[in-house]
C-alpha cells in the first residue's frame, strides 16, 4: 500500500501541496490528475524521496519515505516526465547501466535486461542507440528501466505524453499488462488515459485533493451523464422531448443537427425518449447514450484553482 498523510509542502511563502492525504492498494491503476501547478509532480517528488515535505508523510509498502528512504525507493520504478535517457547509448547498454546502478551484476544483470527488454517489447532494437528510436520505443526504454528490479510500485509522470494515437495505444496497453501484480500511479493531463487504464482517480487542484473516484463514478457526476443524444434528417418535437419525465434540459448542436437531452441526476431517459420514438415513428440516423464527459467534470473541479 502507499500511504500519503497530510503531505504538505512549502516553497517561500507558496503552498504548492496542501494537506493531502490517500492511499493506493496493490493492483489500483492510480491516475494522479490536476491542471498545470496544481502540485503533481512535487507530489510525486516527495513520494519518491526526492524533495522532502514541509509537513505529513509519505509511505511505500510500508517503509517511511522519509526516514526510510532507500528502502522505500527500492520498491519504486520510475519513469520521470519525457522519459530522459542517455541518448548516444545502446538500448542494451544504457539497461546494463541502469541494472548496474540497482547493484545487478553478471549473469543476472544481463538476464534482468532481456527480461525487461522482453516485456516491453525492445528485443529488436537492443543494439540500437536510444537516440535513432522513435517517440514510442524512446518511453519504452523509460519503461523498460523502470521494471529492471521488478518493483511493486510504478511511478510513472505522463508516460504517453507526446506519441501518436498507436504508440500511446501500445504504451498504454504494456501498463495494463505491468499493472496486474503492481500499484501503479500515473500523473497524467489526458482525460481519456484515465477511462483506457485506471482504476481509480484523484484530482488535485492548487495542491489541494478535489475528488478521489473511480472513472466512472466521476463521469457520473458530469450532467452528460446518461444524456441521449439524437442525430435526424427531419424536425423533432422538442416540446414533446422536454416534457419526457427525467429530461432536464435539451441542448442544441447545430453543427451535427443533433439534439441532446439531459436527464435529471440519478435518472435514466434513454426508455422514455425511445418510446417517443416509436409513437411519432421518427427516423432516427444515431442514438447515443452517455456515460458522462470526464473533461466537463475536470474543469469544474478544478475551475479557478491553477496557478
Ligand atoms: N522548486 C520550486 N521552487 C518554488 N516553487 C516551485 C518549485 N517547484 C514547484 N514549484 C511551484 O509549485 C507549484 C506546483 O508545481 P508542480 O510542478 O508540482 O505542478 P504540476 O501539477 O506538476 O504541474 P504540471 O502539470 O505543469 O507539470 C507551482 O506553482 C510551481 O511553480
Amino acid at each position: 500500500m502507499i500511504e500519503i498523510r497530510n503531505l504538505t509542502k512549502r516553497f517561500s511563502g507558496h503552498t504548492a501541496v496542501d494537506g493531502l492525504s490517500f492511499t493506493v492498494q496493490q493492483g489500483e491503476v492510480l491516475g494522479f490528475l490536476g491542471p498545470n501547478g496544481a502540485g503533481k509532480s512535487t507530489t510525486m517528488k516527495m513520494l519518491t524521496g526526492f524533495l522532502a515535505p514541509t509537513s505529513g508523510s509519505a509511505s511505500v509498502l510500508g517503509f517511511d519515505v522519509q526516514s526510510q528512504t532507500l528502502k522505500a525507493q527500492q520498491q519504486i520504478g520510475y519513469l520521470p516526465e519525457g522519459a530522459p535517457c542517455y541518448g548516444d547509448m545502446t538500448v542494451r547498454g544504457f539497461l546494463e547501466f541502469i541494472a548496474e546502478i540497482r547493484g545487478f551484476r553478471g549473469a543476472e544483470k544481463r538476464e534482468r535486461v532481456l527480461r525487461a527488454a522482453a516485456q516491453v517489447e525492445l528485443d529488436k532494437v537492443l543494439e540500437q542507440s536510444i537516440e535513432t528510436l522513435s517517440k514510442g520505443f524512446k518511453r519504452r526504454v523509460g519503461l523498460a528501466q523502470a521494471i529492471l528490479h521488478d518493483p511493486k510500485v510504478l511511478i510513472l509522470d505522463e508516460p504517453t505524453d507526446g506519441l501518436d494515437p498507436n504508440q500511446k495505444h501500445q504504451v498504454r496497453q504494456l501498463i495494463q499488462s505491468l499493472a496486474r501484480d503492481k500499484i501503479v500511479i500515473i500523473s497524467t493531463h489526458i482525460l481519456e488515459e484515465v477511462s483506457a487504464v485506471c482504476t481509480r482517480a484523484v484530482v488535485i487542484a492548487a495542491g489541494k485533493l478535489v475528488a478521489d473516484a473511480t472513472p466512472l463514478e466521476l463521469e457520473s457526476r458530469s450532467r452528460y451523464h446518461q444524456a441521449v443524444t439524437l442525430v435526424s434528417d427531419g424536425a423533432l418535437d422538442q416540446a414533446a422531448l422536454a416534457a419526457l419525465p427525467g429530461v432536464i434540459g435539451i441542448e442544441e448542436n447545430p453543427t451535427e443537427h443533433s439534439l441532446t437531452l439531459l436527464a435529471k441526476p440519478g435518472e435514466v431517459i434513454f426508455p422514455q425518449v425511445n418510446e417517443l420514438i416509436r409513437q411519432r415513428g421518427w427516423t432516427i440516423k444515431e442514438l447515443d447514450v452517455e456515460r458522462g464527459r470526464l473533461d466537463e467534470v475536470f474543469r469544474s473541479l478544478t475551475r479557478g484553482e491553477a496557478a
